[in-house]
């Protein structure tokens, strides 16, 4: 569906050429919802621009449905970016306008009949959960509902492809929470393909299916959520997943665990889909003789399924101990002693 070839983006400024992206290559499926994570100034707006035609890259090709969005021009181009929308942090609302109105105007722009705007306009105020606010300006709306009507004035035209540009940053996390609901909702009932832009691996756990990870202008690791997440490879990434599993503090719990109990081990489980179910450790306790002692655990369900991380403190003799942790590696639990 959308596919980067080698971009590199430079821009020219004061004190010389900076490398905003660097030789990066993705491939995003049709009805995927696609997060790319990064630090402020990694890169990653740049990317987005990129990919509907707002920014053209100095070398490599952007395309999009199999049209290439970065060679393309004018006429060409407004037609290709109808199929391509857009919702931002600040929502970028017309502020005279009403909701209806603010939702209707990329249908004027088309040049849609009024009686089918005004159809149209009804259907998209239902989908994103606005009934009632139609006649509301965006000054008489939380912050939620001016990005309901952002989310609804993009789909407007019937898009393929729907960028979000850190479109929860300036919500709390309440409101956050429900407009990720929302784009998970649409993209399963109109199968539109999502690429979102953020800084909190919060939103990327809870909606994406793959994940892009930039620093420095490049992707430095790419896949499966579920997969990043249980075995992140990259520094930057190991912290983007800490800063969701709270590791730092349990990694400081463990440190105390073994100064209180010089004996035994410290053992981080991770489970993946059905084992997050499954009864292990009480048939661990049940078969040998160990003490076994919950130090935290989280189950953390992703849209590729759910996985969890337990942290025990096992004590006991040490063949016992052993033996307990390898019945663990058999149930094709991943074990890691801390
Ligand atoms: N038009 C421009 N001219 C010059 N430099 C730019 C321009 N746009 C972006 N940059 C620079 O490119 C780098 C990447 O910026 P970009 O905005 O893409 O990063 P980001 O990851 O989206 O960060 P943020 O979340 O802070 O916007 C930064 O160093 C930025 O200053």
């Amino acid at each position: 569906m959308i596919n980067l070839q080698d971009i590199t983006k430079k821009f020219t400024t004061k004190s010389g050429e900076l490398l905003a992206v660097d030789k990066v290559n993705l491939k995003i499926e049709r009805g995927e919802i696609f997060g790319v994570i990064g630090y402020s100034g990694a890169g990653k707006s740049t990317l987005i621009r990129l990919l509907n035609g707002l920014e053209k890259p100095t070398f490599g090709t952007v395309s999009v449905n199999g049209k290439e969005i970065s060679k393309a021009r004018g006429k060409e181009l407004r037609i290709a970016r109808q199929k391509i929308s857009m919702i931002f942090q600040h929502f970028n609302l017309m502020w005279s306008r009403t909701v209806e109105e603010n939702i209707s105007f990329p249908l004027e722009i088309a040049g849609v009949p009024k009686a089918e705007r005004t159809k149209r306009v009804a259907e998209l105020i239902d989908l994103v959960g606005l009934s009632g606010r139609e006649k509301s300006y965006p000054s008489q709306l939380s912050g939620g509902q001016k990005q309901r009507v952002g989310i609804a004035r993009a789909l407007a035209n019937k898009p393929e492809v729907l960028l979000c540009d850190e479109a929860t940053s300036a919500l709390d996390p309440e409101t956050t929470d429900a407009i990720l609901d929302l784009l998970v909702e649409i993209n399963d009932r109109l199968g539109l393909t999502i690429v979102l832009i953020t800084h909190e691996m919060h939103v990327i756990r809870k909606i994406c299916h793959q994940v892009a990870v930039m620093e420095n202008g490049q992707v430095v690791e790419t896949g499966n959520v579920l997969e990043v997440f249980q075995q992140p490879r990259e520094a930057i990434t190991k912290r983007f997943v800490s800063s969701i599993s709270g590791v730092e503090s349990i990694q400081q719990t463990a440190k105390l665990l073994r100064e209180h109990y010089p004996n035994g081990k410290v053992v981080q489980l991770t489970f993946l889909g059905d084992k997050t179910e499954q009864p292990i450790l009480s048939k661990l306790i049940r078969q040998f003789p160990v003490e076994v002692n919950i130090v935290q655990g989280s189950i953390s369900p992703t849209q590729n399924g759910s996985y969890g991380t337990l942290y025990l403190h096992i004590d006991g003799a040490a063949d016992e101990i052993d033996q307990a942790i390898y019945y663990l590696h058999e149930q094709d639990v991943k074990t890691e002693v801390i």
